[in-house]
């Protein structure tokens, strides 16, 4: 493992080169990977991997006819590499849970059967293990338990494939009862085509990961967009005004100057004005949601968070009240604005620019 100094603190991260292709090829050449769902991570997973060569089934309840219809329209054909989901099971010795979370808890008495001594059991959450009190996924002591979770969209995980790049995963070794365990791990992550793969465990894994969606990444994001856009507008801005200066600034141009070179690069590319400002109110926007993210944290630790998602994921008319609950944010007048303003964006234009790197490379930290 190479070592790198994150901040100060050294941690150890595993390289492309460490583990190439040929290594994971080699260490998976007698499997058969069955990707159990054909969701979101299914498609991306079971595709990258199928690129690269490794022998994938695909196991999906006809009775979800349209991820059925996609797995078809995306090349796994009925009988011979798409399937129902026991039968998939059966057939693979790498058995990929990629159904919801919430469906994992449903589906698990039939994919505990079909758990021969030998096989791998693999997650991309540590969900159904962490909180197997509620979940009820205890899997038997002779099989491996692994997990690789990619640290992003599953459209990323397959988009990035495509365009070359890959992206980062984190992996954890739950059980080896095989003395395989780590190396199944590793080469089923670089076969979804992950880059650098950080070591974790399934707790840690899931405690960040479901922190960081209900937080920053997803639910503090638009809960702060909707109340800047709605002081904005109740004082007399209009929606594009406002839209402008809470989500398309910060998506079309800031966020990616702060991913390019992060937050103190970003600043020293604003005006003065702004970064004595952005420098000023920063502590106050901490002190505000400080307590909502240790009320969060407290929540996934005590697996209250995981009792919400298993109850409202699990009932029998979720579909229909998310799409109401969705229908809803779209049709917001914030999120109306947005489309408004996406069909403005001057793509043209900024081709243009692109061609020349003279004045794109921004100030250096002051
Ligand atoms: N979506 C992501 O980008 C992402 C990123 C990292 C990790 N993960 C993890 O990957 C796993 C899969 O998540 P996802 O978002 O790809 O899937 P998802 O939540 O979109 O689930 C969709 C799949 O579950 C199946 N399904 C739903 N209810 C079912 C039921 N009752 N019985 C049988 N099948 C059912 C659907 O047919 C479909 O195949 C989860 O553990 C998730 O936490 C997801
Ligand atoms: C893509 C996310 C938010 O990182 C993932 O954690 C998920 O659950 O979909
Ligand atoms: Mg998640
Ligand atoms: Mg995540």
């Amino acid at each position: 493992m190479a070592k790198i100094d994150f901040g100060g603190v050294e941690e150890e991260v595993i390289t492309r080169s460490e583990f190439p292709m040929a290594k994971a090829r080699q260490t998976l050449k007698k499997e058969v990977i069955a990707v159990i769902g054909y969701g979101v991570q299914g498609p991306a997973q079971a595709l990258n991997m199928k690129d690269n060569g490794f022998n994938v089934i695909v196991g999906q309840s006809k009775q979800f006819q349209r991820d059925w219809d996609r797995a078809v329209a995306d090349g796994w054909v009925p009988g011979k590499t798409l399937f129902e989901m026991e039968e998939a099971a059966q057939r693979g010795t790498i058995i990929q849970m990629l159904v919801s979370d919430a469906a994992q808890r449903a589906i698990w008495p039939m994919i505990k059967k079909c758990l021969a001594p030998g096989k791998a059991l693999y997650f991309s959450h540590g969900f159904s293990i962490v909180y197997k009190d509620q979940t009820k996924v205890i899997p038997p002591k002779d099989v491996d338990v692994i997990m690789v979770a990619p640290k992003g969209s599953g459209l990323n995980v397959r988009r990035n494939f495509l365009s070359g790049a890959g992206i980062n995963s984190s992996f954890a070794v739950e059980q080896d009862a095989t003395g395989r365990a780590y190396n199944r791990c590793l080469a089923v992550g670089i076969a979804i085509g992950s880059g650098y793969l950080f070591p974790t465990t399934f707790k840690q894994e899931v405690f960040s990961d479901l922190t960081g969606e209900r937080g920053v990444l997803m639910g503090a994001l638009a809960g702060i967009m909707d109340a800047q856009y709605q002081v904005l507008r109740a004082h007399g801005h209009s929606p594009s005004e406002a839209f402008n200066e809470t989500v398309e600034e910060l998506t079309e141009s800031l966020i990616k100057l702060v991913g390019e070179n992060g937050m103190d690069w970003m600043y020293s590319n604003c005006s003065a004005t702004a970064q004595r400002g952005a420098l000023d109110w920063r502590p106050k926007f901490k002190k505000a949601v400080l307590p909502v993210f240790k009320e969060l944290y407290q929540r996934v630790a005590t697996g209250k968070e995981t009792a919400r998602v298993l109850s409202a994921c699990g009932a029998p008319n979720y579909q229909e009240s998310l799409r109401k609950e969705l229908a809803e944010l779209g049709n917001s007048e914030i999120w109306l604005a947005g489309k408004a303003t996406r069909s403005l964006r001057p793509h043209q234009a900024a081709k243009v620019i692109s061609k020349s790197t003279k004045g794109v490379t921004g100030r250096s930290r002051n």
